[in-house]
């Protein structure tokens, strides 16, 4: 199962949810990675974890003032980056051509989708994992996996009807080792968090717990 930590913009400090992270990936083997803001990636990645952009825009250099490209993001230490997430919509033009500028550059990308309809569309655009996340459940603390299995078992059935390689992973409200269980035993590869790391009074211990079935 791969752990990906969204930060969002919680006011946690980065750098230290990501050395707990480095230090749980590196005494587990499990495979963890840290989403920060754009302007936390060099210090994150420096730390040796897995660091992955919240979102990358579809432009090459130019005149996008604002945009966040993929060469920067890399060339910062991210490795991948999530596109669409629920509190970063994109027009399905500006999916793909983030999907695209990601791939020129060599990183790893997740669309993410509210609903199994949504999915399949993401995974038709070829990103190497999509994410099913229900607006209503971020952030709520009731995991996705206990919360509503059905839409995780159909993301997955989804995914695999359009384009089978491709993984997916679930979020929202995900918080304990169980809720992780729970999303793999539903066909998930992988789960996507963040309140219940970033706003954690002790990340690494909630991360240690995160991955102690997988
Ligand atoms: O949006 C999410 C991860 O990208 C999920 O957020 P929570 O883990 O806070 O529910």
């Amino acid at each position: 199962m791969f752990v990906l930590v969204n930060l969002k913009t919680y006011p946690c400090d980065a750098v230290s949810v990501a050395q707990a992270a480095a230090d749980v990936a590196a005494d587990t083997d499990a495979r963890i990675a840290v989403a920060p803001q754009a302007a936390d990636l060099r210090p994150v990645a420096e730390t040796g974890v897995e660091t992955w952009a919240q979102h990358v825009s579809p432009h090459d250099h130019g005149s996008h003032t604002g945009s966040t490209l993929a060469a920067t993001v890399a060339d910062a230490g991210a490795t991948g980056t999530l596109l669409n997430h629920s509190e970063h919509r994109l027009k399905l033009a500006d999916v793909d051509g983030g999907l695209r500028a990601a791939e020129d550059t060599g990183l790893e990308t997740i669309v993410c989708a509210n609903n199994p309809r949504q999915i399949a569309a993401a995974a038709t655009l070829g990103p190497d994992m999509v994410a099913v996340e229900p607006p209503e459940l971020i952030g709520s603390g009731t995991p996705v996996s206990r919360a509503d299995p059905d839409i995780v078992r159909e993301a997955v059935a989804a995914a695999d009807e359009v384009n089978p390689p491709v993984p997916v992973l679930c979020g929202a409200g995900i918080s304990t080792g169980d809720d992780v269980e729970a999303a793999a035993d539903l066909g998930a590869e992988g789960v996507l968090l963040a309140s219940g790391v970033a706003k954690a009074d002790d990340p690494e211990s909630v991360l240690r717990d995160l991955v102690s079935s997988v």
